[in-house]
């Protein structure tokens, strides 16, 4: 059992050391998206102080209204992940397109791209709701000293090296994965350090919460109607709870600790739905599946899906293990 209230700076470095042939790269990465966090949670925590509440006016790759604090966020990260010249390459749920990330006299030589949802929870950050950030990491596949390309981001998820989220909720916490169980990290805000507060973390296998937005219910289909119906039934350990929070990175953390289900389908009005497979369905099924639960699109393992667009939208089923085969089952008998 890892020992608590390590910092996240001891932590990652007794990480590196399980494997001898690390180069600190990934560690330096994980320490790069360390600090944008405590950036961002900086800002997010006065945010209605300094006038970043609201829009920007600006429209981005998906036709959404982007929030001041998008735009904030989103900047913030790619200047953490740029200044130290680990990365080759970025994707971002806020820039149209993927990009290069190459300092003068690198040539190319780094091997990580980073994709990232730099503000999730958009609709909450002016009503003081958790919102959150999340980071996708992979091993580029073009040679080192050429220009990344589309491939190095449209790989499955089941070649994420590293994949977490950044919760700005009661208080900060970073969770996160490289592969070898999730562990979170609480902000003590006051010296601004990371602590090992949830080593180890898992999903119960069965929970008594299910979460969706029931507003779309009419327009799901009837295999997510029949399940949101069990889920209501007087029958043994239900009804179960119905809590939604409207932000995907808070819903999942109470699930993961609770035990629950989290569902996106597609919709009449949304064919597939609405989370973004690369840096939103893709990391959080990463961190699901290493502790222990569950994640897909009602049929398909998330990280099995071979993605084919940068913005791409999937179904998501996600959560504790036997909730989401249950799901799995209606969707599979009634579509
Ligand atoms: O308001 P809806 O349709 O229920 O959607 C809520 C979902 O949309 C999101 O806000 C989308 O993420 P962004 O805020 O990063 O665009 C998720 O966090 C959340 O689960
Ligand atoms: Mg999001
Ligand atoms: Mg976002």
């Amino acid at each position: 059992m890892t020992k608590k209230n390590k910092t996240l700076g001891e932590f990652i470095i007794e990480n590196q050391k399980a494997f001898p042939y690390s180069t600190g790269e990934l560690s330096k990465l994980i320490n790069a998206i360390r600090l944008a966090a405590k950036v961002v949670n900086h800002e997010v925590n006065k945010a209605g102080l300094i006038d970043i509440l609201g829009e920007s006016g600006d429209i981005n790759a998906q036709g959404e209204n982007q929030q001041k604090l998008d735009v904030l966020a989103n900047a913030k990260f790619i200047q953490s992940l740029t200044n130290r010249e680990i990365v080759c390459g970025i994707a971002s749920e806020e820039e149209n397109d993927f990009v290069v990330i190459n300092s003068q006299d690198n040539n190319h030589q780094n091997k990580y791209v980073v994709l990232f949802d730099p503000l999730d929870g958009s609709s909450n950050i002016d009503v003081n709701v958790s919102v959150g950030s999340i980071f996708s990491i992979y091993r580029r596949v073009t040679p080192i000293g050429t220009p990344v390309t589309m491939d190095d981001f449209l790989q499955s998820g089941r070649k994420q090296v590293a994949a977490g989220y950044i919760i700005y909720g009661t208080s900060t916490m970073l969770v996160y994965t490289t592969g070898h169980g999730v562990n979170g990290f609480t902000l003590n805000p006051a010296i601004g350090t990371f602590y090992l507060s949830h080593p180890d973390m898992q999903y119960p296998e069965d929970g008594t919460i299910y979460s969706v937005n029931e507003g779309n219910y009419v327009h799901f289909p009837e295999g997510v109607k029949k399940y949101i119906k069990y889920c209501q039934m007087e029958e043994g350990d239900r009804p179960y709870t119905s809590r939604y929070i409207g932000s995907l990175v808070s819903d999942f953390h109470r699930n993961m600790i609770k035990g629950g289900i989290f569902l996106y389908p597609k919709s009449s009005k949304a064919a597939n739905g609405k989370l973004r497979l690369l840096y939103e369905c893709n990391p959080m099924a990463f961190l699901a599946e290493q502790a222990g639960g569950k994640a897909s699109d009602g049929f398909q393992a998330i990280l099995d899906i071979k993605p084919s667009e940068l913005h791409q939208r999937v179904p998501f089923f996600c959560g504790s293990k036997n909730m989401v085969e249950k799901a799995e089952e209606f969707m599979e008998t009634f579509g």
